[in-house]
């Protein structure tokens, strides 16, 4: 076994990084993740300065040369295939882009658990962020139920959005979430971050205005065991009144129209209170205008926004980026009339 690359990481902090690194293409798959004691050693391969600093955000670790075992080789799709397919996996259902029978054959050959094969029709659309599926190959559903870090969801890709691709950013959020904390999430679709903060320690609010989603979720906050969450099918605009200055933290995954409700998520928000934004940024203006919407709506909600961090969570589209920029809202600092906001008494 030859020394090679590898990140040392705590091991709570293990399956944030080894998905990130996955996503970003620095995983090395051809080794295997070695556990001594605390830490975790990923095999990866070479870093790039962006790469190293998106990883910062993440948690502590030590660039160090290791020994790793080789993973056996497994059968791709592409090697079956002979070429690429685009898909992603949702429990027992694979999206596949295109209807591509040879392609939905080999899916099902080498991802044993794959029951159906659907490919998209129409663009995730519309105010519930909905999408239609033709029927591919196996069975004909569109419902399924998917795990993620230990929870269950059920879930119908046509009647209420989710995506897979999320799911370390969720990780990140529930990382930071303290046992007893008040949350709210604005769009919680099918319950995927809330449900995860809520298992942490949460006390949540749940809001969506698409009834196919809050039955969903309802559904999954029984499959998982959550019983005192708030689910309420609203439009979150209008609960920004009652529940004002309630909130720890607010989460706004509604990323191409999370801007028409940055004053009622400030409005939520306690003193202190920290927002999770999402938005879909162009890449030559990732962060300075939905910085900018921020800074506006704080000025206007008469608080302070104090940005803690930004970053970007996934690729969108060509040029275009899934960002979040995490902000905390001050009020006391306003109301008392400036200053740098500070952690007040
Ligand atoms: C991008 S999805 C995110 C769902 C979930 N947070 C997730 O990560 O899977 C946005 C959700 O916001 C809901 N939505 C759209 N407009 C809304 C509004 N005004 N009030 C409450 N929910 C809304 C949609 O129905 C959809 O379920």
């Amino acid at each position: 076994m030859a020394s090679t690359l590898g990140l040392k990481v705590r091991r709570r902090e293990g399956e944030v990084f080894r998905r990130r690194l996955v996503e970003m293409g620095a995983f090395d798959p051809g080794r295997k993740i070695r556990s001594e004691g605390e830490d975790l050693y990923m095999p990866i391969l070479e870093l790039s300065r962006e790469a190293k600093e998106e990883l910062s955000s993440l948690g502590e670790f030590d660039l160090v040369e290791a020994e790793f075992r080789e993973e056996e080789p497994r059968e791709t799709v592409e090697g079956l295939l002979g070429r690429k397919a685009s898909f992603e996996v949702v429990g027992d259902i694979a999206i596949l882009e295109g209807a591509d029978q040879e392609a939905a054959a080999a899916i099902i050959a080498v991802h044993r658990n794959v029951r159906a094969v659907i490919s998209p029709l129409t663009a995730v659309e519309g105010e519930y962020r909905t999408r239609r599926f033709e029927h591919v190959a196996g069975e004909a559903r569109t419902t399924t139920v998917h795990r993620e870090h230990g929870l269950r969801y059920r879930i119908d890709l046509e009647r209420a959005y989710f995506t897979p691709r999320l799911g370390t950013e969720r990780l990140r959020v529930a990382s930071l979430v303290r046992r007893g904390e008040a949350a709210v999430d604005m769009f919680a679709g099918v319950g995927p971050f809330a449900l995860l903060i809520a298992k942490r320690g949460a006390r949540v609010v749940a809001v969506d205005k698409n009834p196919d989603a809050v039955r969903l979720l309802r559904e999954n906050a029984n499959l998982n065991r959550i019983t005192d969450m708030v689910i309420l099918e609203a439009d979150a605009a209008d609960l920004a009144e009652e529940f004002a200055n309630r909130a720890d933290r607010v989460i706004m995954n509604l990323p191409h129209s999370a801007r028409d409700f940055l004053g009622a998520a400030m409005k939520v928000a306690k003193d202190g209170g920290v927002v999770h934004y999402y938005a879909i940024a162009p890449e030559d203006d990732l962060f300075g205008r939905d910085t900018a919407f921020v800074e506006e709506a704080a000025s206007a909600s008469g608080v302070k926004a104090e940005i803690l961090r930004r970053g970007v969570v996934r690729s969108y589209a060509p040029h275009q980026y899934n960002i979040v920029i995490d902000f905390a809202v001050h009020k006391r600092v306003a109301a008392e009339g400036g200053g740098r906001p500070g952690p007040g008494p």
